[in-house]
Order: C-alpha cells, then sequence, then structure tokens
C-alpha cells in the first residue's frame, strides 16, 4: 500500500466568506484533477513531515507540523487498474500558515470559497468525505474505484478522534 499525504488550508476571505486552498494537479498521478498539495511519504517521514515538504515543493507556503490537524484516514482501491496500488491518504486541515501560493511545475494552487469547490472536477470519491470534513468531523473511509475515475462503494468507519 502506498501512503501519502494531503492538507487543506482554511481561511476566511475578504468577503467574510470560508476559504480553502485548492488547485490542479499538473503532472503524474491525478493530473487534470483539482485537489490539494501533498504527495507520497519519503522513506522515514512521517505523514506531517510530508505534507510541510510537499506545500514547499508545490506552492512555496510554509507550514509548521504542529499547526496540522488529523482531519480523515483514507484508503483507496483500484481493482480493475493492476498497476494502480492501493493508496493510504493521511489528510490535514491547518489554519496557520505562511505565504501566498506560487504555481509549480507540479502545481497551481489558488484559494477558492469553500461553497465553490469543483467537485466535479475533483477525484470522485472528494464528494463523500470532504463535506463532513469541512464540517469539522474526522472521517475513516476506505473507498473502492470501478476503473480509473468512479466510486463503485465505500465504507465509513466510526471515526476514534470523533
Ligand atoms: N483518490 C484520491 N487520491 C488523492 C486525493 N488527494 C491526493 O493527493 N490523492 C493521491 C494521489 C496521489 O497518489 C497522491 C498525490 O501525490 P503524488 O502521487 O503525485 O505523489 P508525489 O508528489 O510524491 O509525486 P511523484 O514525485 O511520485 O510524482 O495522493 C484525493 O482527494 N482522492
Amino acid at each position: 500500500m502506498l501512503i501519502a499525504t494531503s492538507a487543506l488550508l482554511r481561511r476566511t476571505g475578504s468577503d467574510g466568506r470560508p476559504e480553502v486552498l485548492v488547485g490542479l494537479k499538473k503532472t503524474g498521478f491525478g493530473a487534470g484533477l483539482v485537489n490539494c498539495p501533498g504527495g507520497k511519504l519519503e522513506p522515514g517521514e512521517s505523514p506531517e513531515e510530508a505534507v510541510v515538504r510537499e506545500f514547499m515543493e508545490e506552492t512555496g507556503m510554509t507550514l509548521a507540523a504542529g499547526d496540522l490537524t488529523p482531519a480523515a484516514e483514507l484508503v483507496f482501491r483500484f481493482p480493475d487498474v493492476p498497476e494502480w496500488e492501493d493508496l493510504r491518504l493521511h489528510y490535514f486541515t491547518a489554519t496557520r500558515f505562511a505565504g501566498e501560493p506560487q504555481e509549480s511545475e507540479e502545481f497551481a494552487a489558488g484559494w477558492l470559497a469553500e461553497a465553490e469547490l469543483p467537485y466535479e472536477r475533483m477525484w470522485d470519491d472528494s464528494r463523500l468525505w470532504l463535506p463532513p470534513v469541512l464540517a469539522g468531523e474526522h472521517v475513516v473511509m476506505d473507498v473502492t474505484y470501478a476503473g480509473r475515475s468512479k466510486v463503485a462503494s465505500y465504507t465509513r468507519q466510526p471515526s476514534p478522534a470523533g
């Protein structure tokens, strides 16, 4: 199983609406989809350390590991795509960070109102777990895809974190 991390940064926009940092993944797995910066763990890294490194690499933004709040533990399975390994995603939220997003070779991030998240341009699983995460719930979910892009089934476990 591959292990990856990602994080959702949250702020209040100038018009008072809640905003999140999302962007277009330009290369590699999930290229062309909108999601949050993140990536696979490197050897010896904790999930929090990987989020800090990936945000610097992909957006130029500075996060501190201690400011990351665990928000979801997600498993994605692609039984119809043998070359795609199962993936475990440690997902965090944060409201403290430094800098503004800069476009990189891998990612083009920007701030968007929560109410305008483009679920139709995101991984199909996002619509299942992101709304409860935005509502403050901790989500533990196991998702199985049919083919490469559609969710076939999922289970949500009771979350130890409440
Ligand atoms: N199904 C699903 N997968 C996601 C979401 N967000 C997210 O980052 N992922 C997965 C896709 C990727 O495996 C991983 C993103 O990182 P990546 O594979 O590009 O890893 P990396 O930056 O280390 O890239 P590379 O150097 O290996 O190209 O996390 C999501 O919302 N849903």
